[in-house]
Order: C-alpha cells, then sequence, then structure tokens
C-alpha cells in the first residue's frame, strides 16, 4: 500500500505543486471514517475553450477543513506553477493531491433573484487528478458552480481559490491569465462557424501569443488525440454534433490546462456518442487532468462511478466516492 505522504510528495516533486500544508487542507486519506451524512459539506471567451480572452463504495465524504492562509509573501503566485498537475503514474498511486478547488462557503446571490440563493453556503474541495460529476434538476446550481470558478461571476458571500488564487480578491487582470489554465466545454459547443476546424483549435493558442511553431505542432496532435485528424480543414457545419463536441474539447486541452470544466458537454448529443465524449473525457483524466463535468446523464454517471457532487436548490446535498446519479436529484 502507498504511503499517503510519500506519494504527496513524489506528486510535488514531479509537478512542482505547493506542499498541502498551504491549503489547510487534509488529505482524503488522512481523513477519519466518517459516518454517511446527507448534506455534509466537504470540503477567448468561449470561443477558445480555454475561457473568455476573446469573443470502491459509494460514501458521503467527510467535511473538508476551510480557512486558508493568505500567501506569505503578499504576492501572488505564477497561477501556471500553482495549478498542480500530475503524471499518469502519479495519478494511479496518489489520485489525492492538492485542492484544485476550493468552495469554502460559498453562497450566490443574484441580484435579479435576491430572495433566493443560487448557491447556499457550500464548502467543497475538488483535488488534482481527480473526476467529478456535478449533479442536480435544472436550476439546481450547477451552472452558477462552473461560472464561479471561472470567474465569470463572483460570490456573494465566502471564499472560492483555485490552486492558490482566491478568486475572491483576485484582480480583473489576472483573470484572463486563470482562464488559461482551465478549459471549458458546453453544451452549444460554442465554435467559430466560419473557422475550420484546425482553426478552432489554433485561435485558442493565438489569443494567448502562442508562435507559430507551437500551433502548427500542438493543433495536429491534439486534434489526432480526440480522432479528427481527417477533418482539419472542415468547417463546423461540415461535422457532427459529436465531432463538433472533440473539436471544442480539443480547443479547451490545447493549451494543456490543469483543470477542465465541462457543462452538460452531452446534453446535445445522442448517447453512444455521448459514451465516445465521456471516454475522451477520462483519458484526459487519465494524463493528469482534473475534470469536472455538469451534467444531467444519469446513464453516463451511473456507468463510470467517479465521484458525485449533488446539488439540489442551491445547496450541497451529496458528495460520494464512486457515486451514482441517484434518486435525489
Ligand atoms: N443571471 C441570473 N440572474 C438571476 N438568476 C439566475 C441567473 N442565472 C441563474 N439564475 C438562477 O439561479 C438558479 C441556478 O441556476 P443555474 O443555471 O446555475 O442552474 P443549473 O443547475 O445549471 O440548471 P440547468 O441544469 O437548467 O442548466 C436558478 O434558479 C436560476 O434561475
Amino acid at each position: 500500500m502507498t504511503n499517503t505522504n510519500d506519494a504527496q510528495r513524489r506528486a510535488r516533486q514531479a509537478t512542482g505543486a505547493a506542499p498541502m500544508g498551504r491549503h489547510a487542507a487534509p488529505a482524503r486519506d488522512a481523513a477519519p471514517a466518517h459516518p454517511a451524512r446527507a448534506g455534509a459539506p466537504r470540503a477567448a471567451s468561449q470561443a477558445t475553450g480555454a475561457m473568455p480572452p476573446v469573443p470502491a463504495q459509494g460514501g458521503v465524504r467527510p467535511q473538508g477543513a476551510h480557512g486558508r492562509p493568505a500567501n506569505a509573501t503578499g504576492t501572488l503566485p505564477d497561477l501556471s506553477a500553482s495549478l498542480p498537475t500530475l503524471s499518469v503514474e502519479d495519478v494511479q498511486q496518489q489520485p489525492m493531491g492538492a485542492p484544485v478547488i476550493t468552495f469554502d462557503h460559498v453562497t450566490k446571490v443574484y441580484p435579479a433573484q435576491p430572495n433566493r440563493p443560487s448557491l447556499h453556503d457550500i464548502s467543497v474541495q475538488i483535488y488534482a487528478g481527480e473526476f467529478v460529476f456535478l449533479v442536480g434538476h435544472s436550476g439546481s446550481g450547477k451552472s452558477t458552480f462552473i461560472r464561479l470558478i471561472i470567474r465569470e461571476i463572483k460570490p456573494t458571500d465566502g471564499k472560492i481559490y483555485i490552486a492558490d488564487e482566491d478568486l475572491t480578491t483576485m484582480r480583473n487582470w489576472r483573470v484572463p491569465y486563470l482562464r488559461r489554465n482551465i478549459g471549458c466545454v458546453f453544451q452549444d459547443f460554442k465554435l467559430l462557424p466560419n473557422k475550420t476546424v484546425f482553426e478552432n483549435v489554433a485561435f485558442a493558442l493565438e489569443v494567448i501569443g502562442k508562435s507559430r511553431h507551437v500551433i502548427k505542432t500542438q493543433v495536429p496532435e491534439v486534434l489526432r488525440l480526440v480522432g479528427l485528424q481527417d477533418k482539419l480543414d472542415k468547417r463546423p457545419d461540415q461535422l457532427s454534433g459529436g465531432e463538433q463536441q472533440r473539436v471544442s474539447i480539443a480547443r479547451a486541452i490545447v493549451n494543456r490546462p490543469p483543470l477542465l470544466v465541462c457543462d452538460e458537454p452531452t446534453g446535445n448529443l445522442d448517447p453512444q456518442t455521448s459514451r465516445g465524449i465521456m471516454d475522451l473525457l477520462e483519458r484526459i483524466n487519465r494524463t493528469g487532468t482534473t475534470v469536472l463535468v455538469a451534467t444531467h446523464d444519469r446513464e453516463m454517471v451511473d456507468n463510470m462511478r467517479r465521484r458525485v457532487i449533488a446539488l439540489d436548490n442551491g445547496q450541497l446535498t451529496r458528495d460520494q466516492d464512486r457515486g451514482v446519479y441517484g434518486f435525489d436529484v
């Protein structure tokens, strides 16, 4: 059996990730055995996919620690350095790295709906290398959760951290740098209709100033990964829905972000195509990328048996390892 501390140290050495102590977050393995307790909190624009610079047995998780110390130096760490990535070996040995996403008593109230929080007092942590499903009825708060992660909106209360970065105090000019580290996939693909497959993916690199050499190398590589090496010159309207979603996934990961968030990525696709997309997301996860998927796809969640976080009416009602979709959502 792998020693937790050794594995964590190895993962940090491999990735340059910050030590756990900086996060004041418990390792999952170090958490005490805990009885199931429903409701226990645990702790380019869309056209670039990398976010908007431009246009075992199921068991409910124990509560995580909150309250994170300020950066000791008072300076903002380089985000790409602070977001941990794990090698496949590390992920297999020790899926629990440093927290990549921390919600600490987060509440979101939209001004247009002042009497009903869209998220209410959510505390949860998602760790490097995890694959997590976010489930819940329509209107339960899933998209709000994702919009908070990419700092499209700010919480009304509470703190949100991506790796070591406090999104609630982050200056606006830092937001594009945050988003370079978060790949995003949406239900409606958000591809540029007049650009080819290659150009759509290349665009995500162009807007962050990557050289032509990098673009010429990385774009074909990522399109091969998603199985579209033969469609480089097609426009979106010449592709099936599943192929369009593969382009949008390629665009989201071409810059190799350590975190991939997907809002209903299979919402417009038939079951077989959806399975292919989820297989792809699983493969991406196996390379060490942390993957968060908001979905209504019961069959997929039940088949894949990954961690499930359930929201109901803005409240976190379930956080389950190897979970199922459930009948409470
Ligand atoms: N911009 C907004 N202004 C006011 N209320 C909003 C806004 N966006 C969302 N809401 C409300 O917040 C709640 C949560 O919405 P959200 O879109 O996060 O839910 P969801 O779980 O993603 O739903 P769906 O599965 O239908 O996409 C809903 O009551 C919704 O009406």
